[in-house]
């Protein structure tokens, strides 16, 4: 607010009513002001202008008469806030005893307002950007903030009072504004600088007195404009993502409220059929009716950590959650909860295709029927099927390594089913199951009366049942010696001969093969042929043990478990808790592990939540078994194997001690330690 104290000036010619014209002019001269207060008894009760004494002398001739003077005046109270009244063009200040103070013509008042309100934007504007200029009626330049200095690289000492006309190159007739119109984006040039913005035209009462222009510097503008291109379609790109997610996003604030809703809108859950009816409820609305539990809000506002949970709802549809929280300068602002329903579908990334089922149900070989699914959340393993996936089109034979339980037959599965032979036959033979005797008769089969003991019409071996179609040769560092030179043959030269047979038979077949073992270290052994380690090493794939996968161990829990559950019919769930002892675990029997104990949590624990407690039994076992030595499965730096002893005593300990303070006193450390560790434990 700007106050009649802030534009006074101080009252300094003061005549009285009987003052002559020519007192009044001297006294003018004298003090080089234009206008003189004049005095009637004690109170200021007029004043006259320059202008009106000479107009007064040009009319009567006489410089002794007295002058005449204007009374259109009004006093204020100097501290309060400027403001015009109709038919005054003096204003008389005053101070709390009515003492006069200072004056100002209206007019003047009204410029120097325009004035202050333009410093007070520039003020506003400060660090903005923006250039401001303001110019008289005659477009001399009279304010110039430190913005248009900067931005036209000239000192405000040189372009005050200068005519704006003459210095600026604008596209457009400047005149316009100064009869009243607005120019706005307005392309202009002033000592090489290339600006942009808007000319307004400035009126005191209606009258025009200048312009104002404002302006940027056109390239930060352009810039800006361009970051807001980029951001406009950032925004459409996330849309995209959004509606193509299989997943709810929902956002709440910290107090619970629903700020947003994207993706897959879960209607069924929220029973409502538009997330706008569920947007600024608070979450709590609907937790309370069961429609969500566990509650991940809460449980993410008080553990302030990402919380991962399968939540289920009346009716006994479930969503598994992750709850993240999401904090800004150390508060916490809001929780991001991304939910997927898996009330019917188990989270399964892929599905094999159709497989051709086959006739050969032989105890030593296992024909897959099905396909089986194949889950997982991890980017190592989303990368690994993508290169999969291409190889799958070449007819090359590939060797899958890894270790035991990671999966290898699935992915030997996807191979054959990413591959145009995924109508044939896909056999898998494990290599170690079948005795060393009939491994060449169930591989190359045999004709009629070959050897005792045989089928009378012969036998087509698994290598002709998969012709134009995929054999797996699982486990194959378990061939022997003996065998790997025959099937070394096949390899080379695409054909078979039958136990008992001179006729060789031609075989179109594509060769995974797989092993938990070193192959060359193998061969370096003496234990494998190193001419077929060559031939079956043609595209060789790793498949990662799940403990360097862990982002797979919940969605695999999840999908066995609804596996399991409906095996044996019974209705249960994994508390959070539960589930962080299940990602903690170093899972050295890999995915079949997983999916054993999944199995034996499922018959063995009580009630309808799998617990902490639960999990930590079935992994660790109880009390008496913790004389067992300590898992360590591979040989790993010291600092590791060290760290990976003191979690699992950790985790035991607290099992039997439950408290950190018990817990401290038999390890001997200090019960910070212990809280340090399970932090990490945590996370
Ligand atoms: N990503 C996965 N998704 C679903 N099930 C899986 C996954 N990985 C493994 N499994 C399951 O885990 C079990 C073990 O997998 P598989 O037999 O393929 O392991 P492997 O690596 O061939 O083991 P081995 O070397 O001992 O033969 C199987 O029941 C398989 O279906």
């Amino acid at each position: 607010m700007i106050i009649w104290k802030d534009i006074l000036k101080p009252i300094d010619v003061v005549v009285d009513t009987e003052s002559t014209v020519e007192t009044v002019i001297q006294r003018l001269a004298e003090s080089r002001t234009e206008i003189a207060l004049v005095r009637k008894g004690r109170v200021i009760a007029g004043y006259c202008h320059m202008r009106h004494v000479m107009e007064q002398l040009a009319r009567s001739g006489r410089l002794d008469e007295p002058i005449s003077y204007k009374r259109d005046l009004l006093r204020v109270p100097q501290l309060s806030a400027v403001e015009f009244s109709h038919n005054i063009s003096m204003i008389i200040g005053e101070d709390l005893d009515k003492k006069e103070t200072g004056y100002i013509s209206v007019s003047e008042a009204k410029n120097k307002l325009n004035e202050l309100r333009l410093t007070q934007l520039n003020q506003l504007l400060h660090g903005s950007g923006v250039g401001i200029i303001r110019t008289n009626i005659h477009y001399e330049i009279e304010f110039i903030n430190e913005t248009a200095e900067n931005i036209l690289g000239i000192p405000s000492s040189f372009l005050l009072f200068r005519n704006y006309k003459t210095l600026l190159t604008v596209d457009k007739d400047l005149d316009r504004v100064m009869s009243g119109e607005t120019l706005v984006s307005l392309n202009s040039s002033m000592n090489f600088k290339q600006m942009s913005g808007n000319f307004y035209p400035l009126r005191i009462d209606g009258k025009i007195t200048g312009l104002v222009h404002m302006f940027f510097l056109r390239e930060v503008f352009e810039e800006a404009v361009q970051e807001l291109d980029f951001v406009r379609n950032l925004y459409s790109d996330l849309q995209a993502v959004y509606a193509s997610s299989q997943e709810q996003i929902l956002v709440i604030d910290e107090d619970g409220k629903i700020l947003r809703v994207a993706g897959l809108f879960l209607s069924k859950f929220w029973k409502v059929d538009k997330p706008e009816k569920i947007i600024g409820k608070h979450i709590s609305e609907f937790t309370k009716k069961n429609i969500f539990q566990p509650d991940v809000f809460t449980l993410c506002v008080k553990q302030k950590r990402k919380i991962t949970a399968l939540q289920e709802s009346i009716g006994s549809r479930r969503i598994w959650s992750v709850a993240t929280p999401v904090y800004h300068e150390g508060k916490l602002e809001k929780v991001v909860i991304l939910s997927r329903d898996i009330s019917h579908a188990p989270n399964q990334h892929h599905t094999s295709k159709k497989t051709t089922e086959s006739s050969v149900t032989d105890k030593l070989a296992s024909v897959t029927i099905q396909g089986k699914k194949l889950v997982y959340r991890s980017q190592k393993i989303e990368n690994l099927l993508t290169e999969l996936q291409r190889v799958a089109q070449m007819n090359s034979t590939v060797l899958l390594e890894g270790e035991s339980g990671v999966g290898k037959e699935i992915f030997a599965h996807k191979i054959h089913s990413a591959s145009t032979r995924r109508d044939e036959a896909f056999i898998r033979v494990n290599c170690g199951a079948i005795p060393e005797q009939l491994i060449e008769s169930e591989l190359f089969g045999y004709e009629k009366g070959a050897f005792t003991g045989a089928d009378r019409n012969g036998k087509a071996g698994f290598f002709e049942i998969a012709h134009n179609g995929t054999i797996f040769l699982d486990e194959i560092g378990e061939l022997p010696l003996t065998m790997q030179v025959k099937l070394l043959r096949v390899l080379q030269e695409r054909e078979i001969t039958r136990i008992g047979s001179t006729r060789t038979i031609a075989v179109d077949v594509r060769i995974i093969a797989a092993t938990n073992k070193n192959l060359k270290e193998m061969v370096e052994d003496g234990e494998f042929r190193e001419d077929l380690y060559y031939r079956l090493n043609v595209i060789p794939f790793q498949i990662p043990p799940l403990r360097e996968r862990k982002e797979d161990i919940f969605p695999l829990a999840i999908f066995f478990l609804e596996q399991f559950k409906q095996m044996y019919e019974i209705k249960k769930s994994f508390t959070p808790e539960a589930i962080d002892v299940l990602e903690s675990y170093d899972w050295p029997g890999n995915v079949r592990e997983l999916q054993n104990i999944i199995e034996r949590l499922i018959v063995l624990s009580e009630g309808e939540w799998i617990q902490r407690e639960n999990v930590l039994h079935s992994l660790y076992g109880d009390g008496q078994k913790r004389e067992k030595p300590p898992f360590v499965f591979e040989i790993m730096p010291l600092k590791e194997a060290i760290e990976k002893l003191e979690t699992q005593l950790i985790i035991r300990g607290m099992q039997k001690y439950r408290t950190a303070a018990k817990l401290s006193k038999v390890l001997g450390v200090s019960p910070a330690t212990i809280s340090r560790r399970m932090k990490k434990l945590k996370e």
